[in-house]
């Protein structure tokens, strides 16, 4: 429960970004309500709001409906096999797709969800269906780029006895059984073309028509399409149907690579530590400050995928009380290379930027290099040096006399 008095409504904001995956219900008082800020808040983050003076039967009544849900919730992850974990990180990026997330969530429409191979597309899928009304109805993940062309039709959309040699009965495809929930439909590209036609047909329709059979059956559910590739590239290339490709692309969500959020890395290897705790040698305590800073330096081509996979490896294989970077597979990142990788990049060109212009400004002053190494509390030695690094000539005039 919360009650927003008083409290700053931004760092509220924060904190209920971060802790997304929990069904929120608000108390405030009435006049709190005229405030639009307040109303947001609501609006983004809450199951459901109550005013003082409190209402106990209606209160009983949300807190049994919000719990109900939430169980139902959890059963059907773990039921599909599937981690209901939230998504680990708090980088700018992160919150932002959290925010987007429960958004989408609400909406019926498909979801098309971009991002290389390993940033957690799936993760996302799962977290869009957990927090939409269909989250008590399940969740069916389909890989349609692992699954041979000639078996996805009768996966998808099921088949009738007598369909085919082998089809000794009726079988309901994996569309019918995601009815009332989600269809996770992972590598979208990888689908043949004449089986868009058909996906397109369900999506237009809702309904289906099994192999053999000539009923059309009503079917209510969700799609969710995930992809690594650009699916605009692929339309433009004729590899995927345009129409196809606008029908998906209402909502669409982007999962950035993980070098573009390195914020997030300690994070997500401290948490994979902690997940691994039941397989990790006995003697390990967590990660070694270089390991931490390799992490950190690594270009991540595998995305958050590999970085479970070196903590995992490392949290078996370490042999001392913290995992070095070698037990990851990572170099130690020399010192100078650790201020020119991408995230100090910026930091390191302000600081450059800076030294340059105090030391150009101090130059032109006219003084001798003695005054001028004194004002700016270095030895002359290091202003030397300084100004040979920056390629600052040394003008007669300024030459110690
Ligand atoms: N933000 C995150 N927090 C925690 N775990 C994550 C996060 N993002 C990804 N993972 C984990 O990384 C692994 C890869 O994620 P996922 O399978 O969702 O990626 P993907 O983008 O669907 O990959 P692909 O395109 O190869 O199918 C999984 O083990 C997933 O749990």
């Amino acid at each position: 429960m919360l009650d927003a008095e008083g409290s700053p409504l931004e760092a509220l904001d924060r904190f209920l970004c971060e802790h997304w995956w929990l069904k929120w219900v608000a108390l405030f008082h009435p006049h709190a309500l005229q405030l639009p800020p307040v109303r947001q808040l609501i609006h983004d983050h809450c199951f459901d709001f109550h005013t003082w003076p409190i209402d106990g039967t209606r209160l009983n009544h949300t807190l049994g409906h919000a719990h109900g849900l939430a169980a139902l919730a959890g059963h059907t992850a773990s039921d599909s096999g599937g981690a209901s974990m939230p998504l680990t990180g708090n980088s700018d990026a992160i919150l932002s797709l959290r925010q987007q997330i429960r958004k989408v969530a609400q909406a019926g429409a498909p979801v098309l969800i971009w991002g290389e191979s390993g940033t957690g597309k799936e993760l996302v899928a799962r977290a869009v269906h957990e927090h939409s009304p269909r989250a008590g109805a399940p969740f069916v993940p389909v890989n349609c780029g692992a699954m041979p062309a000639s078996l996805i039709q009768s996966e998808l959309f099921g088949y009738e006895k007598g369909a085919f040699t082998g089809a000794a009965r009726d079988k309901h495809g994996l569309i019918e059984s995601a009815a009332g929930g989600s269809l996770f439909l992972d590598e979208i590209g990888d689908l043949p073309l004449d089986l868009q036609s058909n996906l397109l047909r369900f999506l237009q329709e809702k309904t289906i028509c099994r192999l053999g059979g000539t009923r059309q059956l009503a079917v209510d559910v969700r799609v969710i399409a995930a992809s690594h590739v650009k699916l605009s590239q692929a339309v433009e290339r004729g590899a995927f149907r345009e129409d196809l490709y606008y029908r998906l692309n209402v909502l669409a969500l982007e999962v950035p690579p993980l070098r573009e959020r390195r914020d997030d890395v300690a994070a997500l290897a401290e948490h994979y530590f902690s997940a691994f705790a039941t397989e990790r040698a006995a003697q390990v305590r967590g990660f070694s400050s270089k390991a931490l800073e390799a992490l950190r330096h690594h270009n991540w081509p595998g995305n958050v995928r590999e970085l479970v996979n070196r903590v995992r490896r490392a949290s078996v294989m370490a042999e001392g009380k913290l995992i070095q970077a070698s037990d990851l597979g990572l170099s130690e990142t020399p010192a100078s290379a650790a201020h020119e990788a991408p995230p100090c990049e910026r930091l390191g060109g302000a600081r450059n930027r800076a030294e340059r212009t105090a030391l150009e400004e101090r130059l032109a002053s006219g003084k001798n290099m003695t005054q001028v190494a004194s004002e700016l509390g270095i030895s002359r030695m290091t202003l030397y040096r300084l100004m040979a690094r920056h390629g600052i000539d040394l003008p007669s005039r300024r030459r110690e006399r």
